[in-house]
């Protein structure tokens, strides 16, 4: 297996405009220098305004730095919106906190798998998918008979149907009860296991806990990064 990271970050910062503030911007991330493994679970932490979902749009590519470079894959990103968006839609799973944004709710279950294959030119064996996922046997339902923690479960499945070398999940579980919760980790520690990395922001110690690393950012800043053997 190749030693390359999936994500190269070199001196990255973010500032975002605020005109009420003394220099007219405010700054998401500051000097952040950080290899994502291309293996392995990495957990984005640290206190609310830290910069953990700033750091997780600059690797989604939908926030250009204000400051530093970003490659993706061994390849420099740019700062063209069209070229970010090619790499985004042929390279990069998303995850979103709100089970309903990640999924089509007029389709069924296996016709969500198929359209996100096919968004990537690909096709998808929706039962194998779904047994992966702990979904066995609900190819045919629609999405509102699909629990919370269900329907994040299949956001993952819709990645894994496009062939993403990485997912990227913002705060996945926070919308969940402790069980759907508990499914929802299972099946993210399949995914890891099976070979795909997954990087996430959480406030959830559980997740903390399940990282293969864990990056901590405070202030915008990179404090602290923990390898869990
Ligand atoms: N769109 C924006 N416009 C202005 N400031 C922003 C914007 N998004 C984030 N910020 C600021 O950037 C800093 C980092 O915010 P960010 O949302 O990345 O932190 P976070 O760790 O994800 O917080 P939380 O855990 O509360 O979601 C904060 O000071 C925040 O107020």
């Amino acid at each position: 297996m190749s030693d390359e990271p999936i994500y190269r970050l070199r001196r990255v910062g973010v500032d975002y405009p605020l005109p009420t503030a003394r220099d007219g911007r405010v700054t998401g991330l500051d000097d952040v220098t950080l290899d994502v493994p291309a293996t392995g679970l990495t957990v984005l932490a640290g206190p609310s305004g830290s910069g953990k979902s700033t750091l997780l749009r600059v690797l989604a590519l939908f926030q250009p730095p204000t400051r530093g470079r970003v490659a993706f894959a061994g390849a420099a990103v740019g700062p063209s919106p069209r070229e970010r968006r090619a790499v985004r839609r042929h390279g990069i799973g998303l995850v979103f906190q709100t089970p309903t944004d990640n999924l089509l709710p007029t389709l069924s279950v296996a016709d969500n798998l198929h359209a996100a294959a096919q968004s990537a030119r690909r096709r998808a064996d929706s039962e194998d998918l779904l047994t992966r996922m702990g979904l066995a046997g609900t190819g045919r339902w629609r999405i509102p008979a699909l629990s919370g923690g269900q329907q994040q479960r299949l956001a993952f499945a819709c990645a894994l149907a496009r062939g993403c070398p990485v997912v990227l999940a913002d705060e996945p579980t926070s919308q969940l009860d402790d069980t759907s919760a508990g499914h929802v980790l299972d099946a993210i520690t399949r995914l890891v296991n099976q070979g795909v990395p997954v990087v996430t922001t959480s406030h959830d110690d559980r997740v903390v806990e399940r990282g293969d690393r864990v990056v901590r950012l405070r202030a915008g800043r990179l404090t602290d990064q923990e390898e869990h053997p």
